[in-house]
């Protein structure tokens, strides 16, 4: 144990160091300073690795104040008393005790048993002996007896001062003291090292401030993300914070994706006001299939159309956005589904991000991992609890898996919004695209049956084309619009926006002629068939696809033969032969 002794008066150092020598367990070294001069060296002190200081009456105290090593006080003891009024008993003269409570108390048990006549004075705090004892010398004392201040103050006055000095007693005390507070600290430290241990080898990054906001702790995990291994936790904090400003806010959990780093679901805990930053790697090492978004996500004012059934497809979307059920939003390619499903994540007034899943795109066998997670990592349904997860291309779900996130959704689980969508109707029974019966269905017309607000968006996506490509153009030749208005769009809105978009890059005049604007369209076809295939819906042979085509009708006509038979043009026979093959 490494003490540091700041003895108030050069005797005091003497006696010290004489005991000190005695306590193998001390390795000691002793200052001679009172007051603020002492004050200063155990602050020089405090930085070359001492365990704990040990001073004496007002210079202990001054020290405890600013010093954060534990300090131990000499105490006055009843020994030091009984010698200096002993000393003084014989003296003929006026005497008197001055002091802080500690002294006075214990010299006036001590004078009484002597029979002393001394008077006694109290102070509480050191700014009142200089007037004190000019109030006593003007009454004829000539001697006070106190602590180090009280003779300093004495001196200056013209009084004699007789200082209480320390005897072994008292320092053996101190030393006493000292070792237990020592071993109280040592098993602090111990255990505080334990639990930093502990924090230190998590595989999550953690983050601490406390109730001031200041961030104390940062462990190597989230150091390393962050590649700021040694610097302090403050800096840490910062720099998180400069990078995803949303981490600094309340309590919950947020997705967030560091430059060059992994994902990270980022859990913020509030424990009697200090703040825990938890950030766990999630499952989702890759952004095949994923998208995050937190802002610039559509909401229902913005979706263009005075038709009846966009209307009433909005209707449905605001009421379906005031419950929790999960949706189902099936339309065809470009109908706006993805629009639909960010207008109902806003105006659920939802806090977390809205994460798209496309199933195109995502491999079935990683989706379990990705969805529930792997043993010491967040899949998306937790890491995004606090927000939407639209599966895009969802009738290419596995069929098991939904089951499992519907009996997680049902036990009443903490899930993000459950948004599905797909260009074919989802099963009433498990098949392919089997859905829960707990799901609201919203269907999007598509364009060809909403024509009278073609012109609307034309006007809408042509005013953010020319501010995206910063041309003036003010509307499509009038033979043009007639056009748009009769021809077929497979691709609806999106095929749509796509032509505009190619015919705005390219032309300048104010109106967009009918020429271009029919070859623009023609091109626009060919991508849309690329799109069926890319949803699958043409993998295979002939064979299969025709019986996809068969058993998607049978479904829609509610597995009804004759009408289904009817619908393809062929007889119930042919129908049944070919189902049967
Ligand atoms: N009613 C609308 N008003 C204005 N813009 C719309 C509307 N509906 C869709 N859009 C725009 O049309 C484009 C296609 O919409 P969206 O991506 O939502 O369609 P989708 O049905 O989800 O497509 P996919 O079938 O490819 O999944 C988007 O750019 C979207 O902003």
């Amino acid at each position: 144990m490494k003490v540091l002794g700041i003895a108030p008066y050069p005797g005091l150092k003497k006696l010290m160091l004489e005991l000190g020598d005695q306590e193998p367990s001390i390795d000691l070294f002793v200052e001679v300073g009172d007051l603020e001069e002492g004050l200063e060296r155990a602050r020089q002190a405090s930085k070359e690795g001492y365990d704990l200081i040990i001073s004496r009456g007002g210079t202990a105290r001054l020290i405890r104040e600013s010093v954060s090593l534990p300090v131990i006080d000499i105490p006055i003891s009843g020994y030091d008393m009984l010698r200096v009024l002993t000393l003084i008993r014989d003296y003929r003269g006026e005497a008197a005790i001055v002091g802080f409570p500690n002294i006075v108390e214990g010299a006036i048990t001590i004078r009484d048993l002597l029979g002393l006549n001394i008077q006694s004075h109290t102070l509480q705090h050191s700014g009142e002996v200089q007037d004190l004892l000019f109030r006593l010398q003007e009454k004829g004392v000539q001697v006070v007896i106190g602590d180090v201040i009280t003779v300093r103050a004495a001196e200056e006055t013209g009084l004699n001062g007789i200082l209480i000095t320390s005897g072994k007693e008292a320092v053996l005390e101190a030393f006493r003291q000292a070792k237990q507070t020592y071993r109280v600290v040592r098993d602090h430290t111990r255990r505080s090292r334990l639990f930093r241990t502990v924090l230190e080898e998590d595989d999550r990054g953690i983050l601490v401030a406390d109730g001031e906001g200041e961030a104390q702790y940062a462990n190597p995990r989230i150091r390393k993300w962050l590649g700021l291994e040694t610097d302090s936790p403050e800096v840490v904090a910062s720099t998180l914070f400069r990078r995803e400003p949303r981490l600094r806010g309340a309590e919950g959990q947020q997705l967030v994706r560091l430059p060059g780093g992994p994902l990270l679901a980022v859990d913020i805990r509030v424990k009697d006001s200090i703040k825990i930053w938890v950030l766990r790697e999630t499952t989702l090492s890759s952004d095949a299939g994923m998208d995050i978004r937190y802002r610039k996500l559509a909401r229902f004012a913005r979706i263009t159309g005075h038709s009846r059934k966009i209307r009433e497809a909005v209707k449905k979307g605001r009421k379906i956005s005031r419950t929790v059920s999960p949706v189902w939003i099936l339309g065809e390619a470009g109908t706006g589904k993805e629009t639909f499903a960010q207008a109902i994540h806003s105006e659920s007034g939802i806090s977390g991000p809205f994460i798209t899943l496309d199933f195109n795109r995502i491999d079935p066998k990683e989706a379990p991992s990705l969805l529930f997670g792997e043993k010491d990592r967040a899949g998306v349904l937790e890491a995004g609890k606090e927000g939407s997860v639209y599966f895009r291309n969802a009738d290419r779900f596995p069929a098991d898996l939904q089951k499992r996130l519907f009996r997680k959704w049902k036990s009443g689980k903490d899930l993000p919004r459950l948004m599905f969508s797909s260009t074919l109707p989802p099963g009433k029974e498990e098949g392919v695209f089997y859905f829960d019966p707990a799901t609201s269905i919203l269907s999007l017309p598509p364009l060809k049956e909403r024509m009278e607000d073609l012109e609307d968006l034309c006007r809408l996506f042509l005013a953010e084309l020319n501010t995206k490509y910063g041309k003036q153009i003010v509307g499509l030749e009038p033979a043009l619009l007639r056009e748009f208005r009769e021809i077929s769009w497979p691709g609806n809105i999106a095929q749509l926006q796509s032509v505009l978009e190619s015919l705005v890059r390219r032309l300048e005049g104010p109106y967009l002629p009918l020429r271009e604007g029919k070859e623009e369209w023609e091109r626009s076809r060919s991508q849309v068939r690329n799109v069926a295939e890319d949803n699958g819906w043409l993998d295979g042979t002939l064979e299969e696809i025709e019986q996809r085509i068969i058993r998607q009708v049978l479904k829609e006509e509610g597995n009804n033969q004759t009408r289904a038979a009817k619908r393809l043009g062929i007889n119930r026979t042919t129908l049944w032969r070919k189902l049967n093959r």
